[in-house]
């Protein structure tokens, strides 16, 4: 698969023992680290596709800490040499994985597991509650080839 310009992912490890399991996310040392905004937590329910959302500042560093998500990536920059290009990723508990989205990138998920998904995202960004840092295009806007629709085989 050709990444997205400015995408980057980084694999995550599951420190699992008798008490439990641990997994760090996202380190200031970590060479992908692009400033602090702000940490949340978000979830979405079995089947749900919460997509196109494009940030015109903000960086997010994606990751699902329980249930599983399809992370769907699209380059409509004009200037990318990426332009057009579309990135999936399957990743949640059965797939520890940290995804950096650059601004400018419409990117969005469908929770493709039996529980609700839930999502942690740190941002380069804190949240401006009078003039969020978020655009929105339709889920199945036909021009973004990305079908959510399940691929049975
Ligand atoms: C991000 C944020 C949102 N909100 C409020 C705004 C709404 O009233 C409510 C739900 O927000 P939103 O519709 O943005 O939530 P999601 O659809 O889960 O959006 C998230 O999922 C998709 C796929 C993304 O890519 C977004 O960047 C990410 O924010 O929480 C806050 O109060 N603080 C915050 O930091």
């Amino acid at each position: 698969m050709q990444l997205i310009s400015g995408v980057h992912t980084k694999q995550l490890k599951v420190i699992p023992d008798e008490r439990g399991r641990l997994m760090e996310i996202l380190r200031r040392d970590d060479e992908i680290f692009d400033g602090f905004g702000q940490v949340y937590m978000t979830t979405t329910l079995p089947g749900v596709v919460k997509a196109w959302h494009l940030h015109k500042k903000q960086t997010d560093n994606v990751c699902c800490v329980f249930g599983m998500i399809r992370l769907g990536l699209f380059d409509d920059r004009e200037d990318s040499p990426t332009r057009g290009v579309v990135n999936e990723f399957f990743m949640g508990m059965h797939r520890p994985l940290l995804v950096q989205i650059p601004p400018l990138v419409y990117h969005g998920w469908k929770c493709v597991s039996l529980e609700e998904a839930l999502i942690v995202n740190t941002v380069t960004e804190p949240y401006d509650y009078k003039d969020p840092d978020e655009f929105r295009r339709d889920a199945h806007d036909p021009a973004i080839p990305l079908d959510w629709a399940r691929k049975d085989g």
